[in-house]
């Protein structure tokens, strides 16, 4: 009873405190304060101050005024949500050769003197990596707090510039510390080798020169950096900073670490091979990264192995509303996948673990096997970040570029192929997809209504109703609820009542030619609009279009005598089993008739200029279907006496095909009853 009350009496922030803080700062922190007090006890005769002093780096700092004093053209990164473009200073390369230099310089001198940098206490590893394991943790706590009390800018989060004494600290951690200290690590190790068995070692050197070429190639192409998702997406968290800071120089250095204890002699064929496979790796992926850096400097005017290169202009919209395009390329690498360039950053890892060789160890082939895990995660978040961002433009980039990472065999589900969505979409996505309304319907709303009424006006009319989704992919599926809630939020907002918008979208898109292919005249229209239906369904499969039968016709005009209307009959089909739909006409028996009514309005007024009256004369629910009987008055010239009126609705899910009509359509077939 008494804990209850003081459960009771517990602000939730104390709550917070209590049941999350202190645990976790006690499960991160105890169990390493066991390992350092043994480390002081045994190490430091233990003293505390000489553990201090021993996990103090000294190196950070010098690498922060190397970063902030060397001079380097400025670049830019990606252009965030808010429209913010992120400053840098390209200098890395120079920080990079600056830093190395040093090292090489460092190690003769203390060689003249007897002394190698593996021996000074420095380049012990081990305290290093202690060092770097509380530190790190210890600045990413600060980066927690600061990013609740002192956010950088309304970017935080998100455009990946975090500053702290305008010092980008993700370029700092990722590129000047992370990389620097994997290359400093690969030549202490080498050099450690050297100490140990008084000769270069095949392997060793064959892994030093490819890890070493690779953090080369990198820091070169550092200014391609700022616009991967490292910088344009992740935060400034332990993902990036501890995994750069701590984890860079632990796990990525863990094969030339291997390699000082246990030298396997490669011989001289397989460091041929390893070496001259690598370095064709190395020369691939950066290939491809230029490939793609080259594509959006031109604007897409580029050759590409000999052609023009292909590439997809993609729009999409700030939050602010204003609109952008950006090039993606589908020519060189960038058409044999999407992300192909992960193949060889894959291959150049292994040729520079299988140095070990194949003893039966896992340590060296570790490295390889988290990286294979993180690019296949790394290229689906990109397909969202990518889907996210252009939209329907990814998704044609996607049919362009259908296989992710390994061509040929990353094929998209087949569910989703079928019925021909965009490839690259996730499952959670196919599963909102199934039996919904494609795009192309919701386009033509939001274009009508954007270029009728503002942006402004559309924005209020999706929050209206409920819509999710800022733009439309023209070929996706979407809830069929969406068109009749954006419909009603339109008429309550705007007093529109009709939907004259989706023809006069069609329009904008060429649809409208494929329409006066119909006939010269409207009648023409009404007859054949049931097997335009169905010629779309080889683009569109999962179309669920309304039926139209002329069921009585006259003609109309001073020459042809009284006006007589004709009578269009509209069966919208609504099967039973798509309930939604049905519904959707029973919530809202007034506004599916007027957003037709607008169609046939409008159809009649953009292809054949003519004034249509319509009348709706009957509506009624008949099984499956939702019926409305239209009344269309217009001068129906083209009538020549001839047409049948007769008509039938006919349910699919219960019609049976005489024997005679399949015979007739289906001249050779093979009848196979239940039982074979
Ligand atoms: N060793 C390691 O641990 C790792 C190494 N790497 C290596 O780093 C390098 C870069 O990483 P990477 O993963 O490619 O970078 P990203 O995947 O972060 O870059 C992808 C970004 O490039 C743009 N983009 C995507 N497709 C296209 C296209 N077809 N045309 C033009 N632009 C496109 C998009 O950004 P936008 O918003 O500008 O359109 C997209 O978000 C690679 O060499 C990779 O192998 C990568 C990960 C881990
Ligand atoms: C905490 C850990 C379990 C995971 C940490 C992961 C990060 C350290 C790494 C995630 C992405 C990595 C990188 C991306 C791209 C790069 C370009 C390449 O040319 C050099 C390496 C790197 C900068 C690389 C570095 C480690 C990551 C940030």
């Amino acid at each position: 009873m008494a804990t209850k009350q003081l459960k009771q009496a517990e602000g939730p922030l104390v709550q917070f405190i209590n049941r999350t803080v202190i645990p976790l700062l006690l499960i991160l922190l105890v169990p390493q304060s066991v390992m350092y007090l043994w480390y002081a006890s045994v190490h430091c005769q233990g003293s505390l101050t000489e553990l201090a002093d021993r996990l103090t780096n000294r190196g950070g700092p010098a690498l922060v005024l190397l970063m902030l004093l060397v001079p380097g053209r400025t670049c830019y990164g990606t252009e965030t949500p808010t429209g913010h473009v992120p400053e840098y200073k390209d200098n890395g390369f120079a920080c990079y050769l600056i830093t190395m230099a040093t090292f090489l310089a460092g190690t003769v001198y203390l060689k003249q003197r007897g002394l190698t940098p593996t021996k000074l206490r420095m380049y012990d590893y081990g305290d290093f990596l202690a060092s770097m394991i509380l530190l790190s943790l210890a600045f990413c706590l600060l980066l927690c707090v600061k990013g609740v009390l002192a956010p950088t800018s309304t970017d935080h989060g998100r455009s990946g510039n975090y500053l702290i004494c305008g010092i980008d600290i993700k370029v700092f951690t990722n590129c000047r510390f992370g990389l620097t200290v994997w290359a400093l690590a690969v030549a202490v190790f080498a050099l450690k080798s050297y100490e140990l068995h008084g000769r270069v070692v095949d392997g060793m050197a064959v892994t030093a020169a490819l890890q070493l070429l690779y953090l080369t190639k990198f820091f070169w192409w550092e200014a391609g950096y700022y616009r991967t998702i490292d910088i344009i997406t992740d935060r400034a968290g332990f993902y990036i900073c501890w995994g750069c800071l701590c984890f860079v120089p632990s796990f990525y250095t863990l094969v030339s670490l291997f390699m000082v204890r246990q030298p396997e002699p490669v011989g001289p064929a397989w460091t041929a091979a390893l070496l001259g496979f690598g370095l064709a790796s190395l020369a691939v992926n950066y290939w491809s990264d230029w490939q793609k850096q080259a594509a959006r400097a031109a604007d897409g005017q580029l050759n590409i192995w000999g052609r023009p290169a292909r590439v997809i202009r993609a729009k999409y919209s700030l939050e602010n509303g204003q609109e952008r395009q950006s090039v993606l390329l589908a020519s060189g690498f960038w058409a044999v996948s999407r992300h192909f360039h992960y193949i060889p950053e894959l291959s150049l890892t292994l040729c520079w673990s299988a140095v070990c060789g194949t003893g039966c160890h896992i340590i060296p082939y570790m490295y390889f096997a988290f990286l294979s895990v993180l690019l296949f995660h790394r290229s689906f978040r990109d397909d969202k970040k990518c889907r996210d961002k252009y939209g329907k433009y990814w998704s044609e980039y996607c049919k362009l570029v259908p296989y992710k990472i390994v061509p040929f065999l990353s094929r998209p589900p087949a569910s989703i192929k079928a019925s021909s969505f965009p490839t690259g979409s996730n499952f959670a996505e196919a599963a909102e997809i199934v039996e919904t309304m494609y795009g192309i319907l919701l386009e033509g709303v939001q274009h009508y209504l954007e270029h009728t009424y503002g942006a402004q006006a559309w924005a209020k009319i999706r929050e209206l109703a409920e819509c999710r989704h800022p733009t439309f992919e023209t070929r996706r599926g979407y809830n069929e609820h969406l068109l009749m809630q954006l419909f009603e939020a339109a008429s309550s907002l705007t007093g529109l009542t009709n939907g004259c918008f989706f023809v006069g979208y069609l329009a904008k898109y060429g649809y409208d030619k494929v329409l006066r292919v119909m006939g010269r005249h409207l009648r023409d229209f009404y007859h054949g609009i049931d097997n335009l239906h169905e010629h779309l369904r080889f683009s569109y499969p999962r179309i669920r279009p309304p039926t139209f039968i002329v069921a009585d016709e006259s003609p109309t005009g001073a020459e042809r005598g009284p006006a007589v209307h004709p009578k269009v009959l509209q069966a919208a089909l609504t099967p039973r089993h798509h309930s939604r739909h049905a519904d959707s006409v029973q919530d809202s028996p007034a506004r599916l008739p007027a957003l037709r009514r607008g169609q046939l309005y409008t159809i009649a007024r953009v292809l054949y200029q003519l004034e249509l009256d319509i009348g709706l004369v009957d509506s009624s629910q008949q099984g499956a279907y939702s019926l409305y009987v239209y009344e269309l008055r217009f001068d129906n010239v083209a009538y020549s006496g001839e047409h049948s009126t007769a008509y039938r609705i006919i349910d699919p899910d219960s019609y049976v095909v005489p024997y005679r009509d399949f015979i007739t359509l289906f001249p050779y077939y093979l009848a196979l009853d239940r039982s074979l």
